[in-house]
């Protein structure tokens, strides 16, 4: 990274739509590696804009998105996946010919149907999503580290302009992550059954020992072991964003929801009827597979992944 921040940024001037989790990471990454030069930031409220300035988030804070796009060579939009249609209406008539816009939304194919209508010609449209986060959000939660080690799939498409995906890929690259790109309908189908009903199942399971607990008063907390302490952590997420990560991978979310229900009942009735052998070689099966993940190395992000940003002067491992 020395080599980088050595040489000319990768983008003069970035506009981050956005300033929590993601776009507060992206930022002190990117700005620690000396990739960009100005960042524009845009937030909706003066609380927000005022604290991502003293977190040394952006250069300058905007109340009007299409005011902090202006002149952004690069505007990554890090709001929720139901914000981003509107947001990519009101920043279009601001944007510069060339620019590149990407995003960091869990979703993609919903992304380009609500974005790409609105970016005029000239303009380059590379979504994106990292793989890496947190239960934490707002500008508080970023940390410069987020990226480090962790995938980012972009989905260019036969017309995405080369050097724009370039310089794309060489960013996220100096932020620590590892690129790849990929078809938007298979990466929601890949999200769908590695994070997006993972999620679904970890809110589920936490609202079913809510209803326990009623019963149980604080045992369920009290004894729980580590698995439903994970579900729990997962449970906290942001509202809002899992709402509407949920409403824009639907179909994909619905294909794996209805197979995890149908394995889900296959389980039951193996319990009920006391088939011991269906249970012992669907373990078996699901055993191999995490130690073929652990043989293969490729597991590198599950350790952890939700860890709490490192306290400020802490030095880098
Ligand atoms: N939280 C996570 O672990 C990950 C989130 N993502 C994606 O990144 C995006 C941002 O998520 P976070 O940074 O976690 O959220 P966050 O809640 O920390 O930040 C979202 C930002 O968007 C702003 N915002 C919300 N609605 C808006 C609107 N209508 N117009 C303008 N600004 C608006 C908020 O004020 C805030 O600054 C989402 O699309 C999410 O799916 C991607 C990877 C991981
Ligand atoms: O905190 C966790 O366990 C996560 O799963 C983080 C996460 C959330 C959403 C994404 O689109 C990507 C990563």
């Amino acid at each position: 990274m020395t080599d980088t921040a050595a040489s000319a940024p990768l983008y003069n001037r970035v506009a981050l739509i956005g300033m929590g989790l993601i776009g507060g990471s992206f930022s002190l990454a990117a700005r620690r590696a000396g990739l960009v030069g100005h960042v524009a930031g845009h937030a909706r409220t003066e609380a927000t804009r005022a604290r991502a300035l003293e977190l040394g988030l952006c250069d300058s804070v905007h109340a009007s998105a299409a005011e902090a796009a202006a002149d952004a060579d690069l505007v990554l939009l890090c709001v929720p996946m139901r914000a981003m249609a509107p947001v990519a209406e009101e920043i279009a008539p601001a944007l510069k010919p060339g620019a590149t816009v990407s995003d960091v939304g869990s979703a993609k194919g919903a992304v380009f149907e609500a974005v790409a209508p609105h970016i005029p010609e000239g303009v380059h449209l590379i979504p994106g999503h990292p793989l890496a986060g947190t239960e934490h959000s707002g500008p508080d939660a970023g940390f410069a580290e987020l990226f480090e080690n962790r995938w980012v799939i972009l989905t260019p498409n036969a017309e995405t302009d080369p050097e724009a995906l370039a310089r794309l890929r060489a960013a996220w690259e100096g932020c620590g992550a590892n690129v790849d790109e990929m078809d938007p309908a298979h990466h929601d189908l890949v999200l769908a059954v590695t994070s997006h009903v993972p999620h679904a199942i970890a809110y589920t399971m936490v609202g079913v020992a809510d209803d326990m607990r009623r019963v149980t008063q604080s045992e369920v907390i009290k004894y729980s072991a580590a698995g439903f302490r994970d579900f729990t952590r997962i449970a906290a997420s942001d509202p809002t964003m899992w709402r509407d990560v949920f409403l824009t991978n639907k179909d994909a979310t619905l294909e794996i929801l209805g197979r995890f229900t149908e394995e889900l009942f296959a389980l039951q009735r193996a319990i009920r009827i006391g088939d011991g052998d269906h249970l012992h070689a669907y373990f078996t099966r699901t055993r191999a597979i995490r130690r073929g993940i652990i043989e293969a190395g490729q597991d590198t992000a599950a350790p952890d992944f939700g860890r709490t940003p490192p306290k400020p002067g802490t030095p880098k491992a």
